[in-house]
């Protein structure tokens, strides 16, 4: 285990009735790292996100934040603590424009004037690239825009933990590229990271250190290299079929 971790898991189980969606799984992140979380479907990814973002209660275990139990608190708490999260389907308020959606997670991240809150939100999405969309209602967005919105917003609440849940998920080539390229710039803010995804390429990329879930236990942990050899990780996600590749 890492030393004073930034984030830190402990023994946490999440069943849904007969259903064993987690089992004992524990795992840290350290300040500025960013730890990619992959495994097949229906491995637990998103549901070890809601238990560490507040949605869920797990079942069994503990998170510590910073050293401190956070397992009762609500998700708004463990926002304003600095856990920021994105959603795999993107969940803006569609009648809102993209500019008004960052308004709304300013203002929840923080009581600052409203004319610098209207310069922050300018300069997140400019760091995400959507300006040129930024007084389209939301309902209106392409999903590479909504995801970068889903990141804006996220950003907005002005995290010390940002969890990212495939937010590359069924965006063309150059649209994860850039998404990568955002995403290195975030964590050179000093934001650590801990991203679900299912696109090789970019987990492959951006992480430093990767977790690999299935049937919600966790079988594998290392670097991108050490896990595209890892056997039980190429026998979980592929049937052993073939690689794990980058
Ligand atoms: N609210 C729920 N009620 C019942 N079962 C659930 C619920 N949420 C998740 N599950 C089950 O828990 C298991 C883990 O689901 P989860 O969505 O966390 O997997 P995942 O790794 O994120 O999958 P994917 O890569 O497909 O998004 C699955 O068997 C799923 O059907």
């Amino acid at each position: 285990m890492i030393s004073n971790p930034l984030l830190e898991t402990k023994n946490v189980g999440k069943t849904f009735g007969g259903v064993i969606a987690l089992k004992d799984v524990s795992f840290s992140v350290s300040e500025g790292e960013i730890l990619g979380l992959i495994g097949p479907n229906g491995a637990g990814k998103t549901t070890l996100f809601h238990v560490i973002a507040g949605k869920e209660q797990p079942t069994s275990g503990t998170i510590e934040f910073r050293g401190r139990g956070i397992t009762a608190l609500r998700p708004d708490q463990r926002c304003h603590l600095g856990v920021a999260r994105t959603f795999q389907i993107p969940q803006p308020f569609s009648q809102m424009t993209v500019f008004e959606n960052v308004m709304v997670a300013l203002h929840f991240g923080a009581g600052v004037h409203a004319r610098s809150l209207e310069d922050e939100a300018t300069d997140i999405l400019s760091r995400v690239g959507l300006n040129r969309w930024a007084s389209e209602e939301s309902v209106s967005l392409p999903l590479g825009a909504r995801k970068k919105l889903e990141l804006a917003r996220a950003l907005a609440t002005r995290p010390t933990l940002l969890l990212l849940d495939e937010v590359m998920g069924g965006l063309r080539p150059n649209e994860i590229t850039e998404i990568m390229e955002t995403i290195r710039q975030v964590r050179a803010s000093g934001v650590t990271i801990i991203m679900i995804e299912h696109v090789m390429r970019a987990v492959m990329g951006l992480a430093d250190r990767i977790i690999v879930l299935h049937h919600g236990e966790l079988i594998a942990e290392g670097s991108p290299a050490e896990i595209t050899r890892n056997e039980a990780v190429i026998e979980a996600y592929l049937g052993g079929s073939a690689h794990v590749s980058a």
